[in-house]
């Protein structure tokens, strides 16, 4: 973090005399050394440790293990090393990003997830926690060389009364900052209700709703690295995944987890992880908005189990000189036992083939007078009548495969949808015309759901020990019960806007989608303070909730400092150079369709603009990309072109309008939007 030196702020904190600070200071160079002298250590046993493993595995495991930890341990100069302290009687505890102690292991700074520095988030005047004194520190921002230096600190004497809460000067200089690349984490600055979030239990899985910039992916992802932390172990093996809306998204975002020593935390879109089958085609809305739809879910389930066919006959195997028989209504009942068992598919046919071999085993026992040999066993589960028998009445089938006979047989189709779509809706599904080829059918994104919820039927999918799901306001409940599927056991933080909801099957209440996620118990908690967004640019989007739809809590913003204009102008140019004078990211926020004329003219311009992804200080942005970014200096392109591109055009205007953290220029010549006319 940097952060300004700070302004005195209202509330009497104690003045950073000079012996104080130089004391800090000293700790500062103390607990680097310390930190380079654990480093050092954790190098020598990486080094030793070659030596002594025993065989590969675990020379792998434990060659992994200690380069991770020497890359934990390293120092980065741009990084403070520790942002707080506490003071408990006689008791001072500085607070950082990891943990660092001296040779006998007394800690220099507690790492901020450690139970101890809860009561830096936590302690206030009505309950102090035993904490006298809470102390932030001011660090200047990293310079040229990339080192940052400790400025100044501020105090708040809890024991006398006093709180600054989020009159903190050191928090207004970090929320007021000017954001210049990937998002950053906010350790230093965690407010206590985001606090809560951060440190719920592994079990919890909560739904945290709240107003653009309230701080939800921050939440999201300091709580991935606090569960990381407490459970390592557990987690390792099971895995925590972040779920974000797009690439540009998740590039944004990259950096926070890293910069909090945990890099093992996979990030990736829905689209990446149901990566079934090649998409070559695009739904209409109509019929896209069907597929996303849960019923599909019930209509997938009965075309699968629609496969299963009753024995029609006995079969009769030969092994050697003998032959066995099995009747037709034992194996009607191994099939109906196994269905009732309502096991995944492809379980199930194995099931059957065991049992199937089992009677057959018996049998050959009877004879025999021994049991046959695993061999003879694996011979009989493949020998060619049961093969047939398991390929008649469980046959084996690919989600494509099942998917593409649904889209091609009628029939199939109308048995499966049977009182669960109307023909219009069963006609939309329709291929006019056979594929090719599985890989060259006209498969959809939504096709990709529709596979994972098929393979979710064929087998259980590997699940994640924890998942993070950002924007999770757009998801469909067919994209929700793909990630259900892969939380198992594990718990889900969810975070999201009703009030941005841009996909056609956007949710409306969290309660349902908590359903579609399999924890509908799950705890739906508001986060309002907004620290992104000033109040004047609050107040122009605000103006847009009551045309969308959704009962959300307003938020509080907490900066008063931004700017508002709106122009009648298509200047982009103009905004745009004069935005660039100033502080700090600039981004440019237009209809798509707008976006490569917008970006020739700042080029002409000789701007130098750069789309997302890019690293410039000006970037264009298509407005169906910009969710959960943002830029210091917002320019939106013509409100009323951003609207009339999509269906649900108002919400994306009101995440467009909620992404400045300074200043928000909106262009237009045509008329605004109604909601926004004065
Ligand atoms: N406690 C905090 N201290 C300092 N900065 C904060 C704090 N909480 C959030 N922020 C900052 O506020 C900005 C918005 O946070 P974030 O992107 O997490 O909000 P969000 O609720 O996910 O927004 P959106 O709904 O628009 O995606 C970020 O720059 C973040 O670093």
């Amino acid at each position: 973090m940097s952060a300004e030196a700070p302004t005195a702020p209202e509330i009497s904190t104690t003045i950073a005399t000079s012996d104080e600070l130089a004391a800090e200071r000293a700790h500062l160079v103390t607990s680097r050394a310390a930190l380079k002298a654990m480093r050092e250590r954790a190098e020598q046993l990486f080094s030793v440790g070659d030596q002594v493993a025993g065989d590969a595995y675990t020379a792998e495991q434990l060659g992994r293990q200690m380069a991770q930890r020497i890359k934990e341990l390293s120092d980065d100069p741009a990084v403070p090393l520790f942002f707080g302290k506490l003071t408990m009687g006689a008791e001072r505890w500085h607070i950082g990003r990891r943990h660092v102690s001296d040779a006998v292991g007394e800690p220099l700074v507690l790492d901020w997830r450690a139970p101890m520095s809860r009561r830096f988030y936590q302690a206030s005047v009505r309950d102090p926690q035993e904490v006298a004194v809470r102390r932030r520190f001011g660090w200047s921002p990293a310079g040229a060389g990339g080192t940052t230096a400790l400025t100044s600190f501020e105090d708040e004497h809890l024991d006398s009364g006093q709180e600054l809460g989020t009159d903190s000067a050191i928090l207004t200089a970090e929320i007021e900052r000017p954001r210049v690349g990937p998002m950053r984490d906010i350790v230093a600055t965690i407010q206590p209700e985001q606090d809560e979030l951060v440190r719920a239990d592994l079990e919890d899985t909560i739904c945290v709703q709240g107003a653009p910039g309230t701080g939800k992916t921050a939440v999201g992802l300091h709580r991935a690295a606090y569960l990381v932390y407490l459970h390592r172990e557990r987690l390792r093996r099971s895995g925590v995944m972040i779920i974000g809306p797009n690439r540009a998204f998740l590039h944004y975002i990259s950096a926070v987890l890293p910069a909090l020593g945990e890099l093992e935390v996979s990030q990736s879109t829905v689209a990446e992880l149901l990566d079934h089958l090649p998409v070559r085609a695009e739904d209409g809305v109509a019929a896209a908005t069907l597929k996303h739809d849960a019923r599909m879910a019930q209509v997938l389930h009965r075309a699968l189990w629609a496969r299963i066919a009753r024995p029609a006959g006995p079969i009769t195997v030969s092994d050697g000189s003998y032959r066995w028989r099995v009747d037709e209504g034992v194996l009607r009942r191994v099939v109906d036992e196994v269905r009732r068992e309502q096991p995944p598919y492809a379980l199930g046919r194995e099931r059957v083939r065991a049992r199937v071999v089992g009677l057959l085993q018996r049998q050959s026992e009877a004879r025999r007078g021994d049991s046959p040999p695993d061999s003879w066993l694996r011979k009989m589960g493949k020998v060619k009548a049961v093969a047939d028998l398991l390929d008649h009445c469980w046959p084996a089938v690919t989600p494509q495969q099942l998917l593409a006979d649904l889209y091609t047989d009628a029939e199939a189709l109308s048995r499966a949808a049977d009182g669960l779509l109307s023909p219009d809706e069963q006609e939309l599904l329709h291929w006019p015309k056979p594929p090719r080829s599985l890989r060259t059918a006209p498969w959809t994104a939504a096709d990709a759901v529709l596979a994972d919820e098929i393979a979710g039927l064929l087998d259980r999918p590997a699940g994640f020990g924890h998942i993070v799901v950002d924007e999770a306001q757009d998801l469909s409940p067919m994209q929700a019960r793909a990630l259900a599927r892969r939380s198992g056991h594990g718990s889900l933080t969810i975070l999201g806007d009703l009030a941005q909801g841009t996909t056609p099957w956007a949710a409306r209440d969290w309660r349902d989608m908590l359903g579609h996620l399999g924890r509908p118990d799950g705890r739906i908690v508001p986060l309002s303070t907004g620290f992104r967004v000033p109040a004047a640019v609050v107040a122009l989007a605000n103006r847009l909730l009551p045309a969308l739809d959704v009962a959300v809590p307003p938020a509080r913003s907490l900066r008063r400092d931004g700017s508002l204009e709106v122009t009648e102008s298509a200047d982009v140019v103009a905004a745009a150079r004069t935005a660039l004078t100033r502080e700090g990211s600039v981004g440019v926020i237009a209809a798509d369709a707008a976006v490569p004329d917008v970006l020739d003219a700042l080029h002409a311009a000789g701007l130098e603009p750069s789309e997302l992804d890019g690293d410039g200080r000006l970037t264009v942005v298509p407005a169906t990309m910009v969710k959960g970014l943002e830029y210091d200096h917002v320019i939106v392109l013509e409100p009323a072109a951003i609207v009339a591109a999509e269906p649900r055009g108002l919400h994306r205007l009101y995440v467009a309008l909620t992404r400045a953290v300074t200043s928000l220029i909106v262009l237009h010549t045509e008329p605004l939007p109604e909601p926004l006319r004065v």
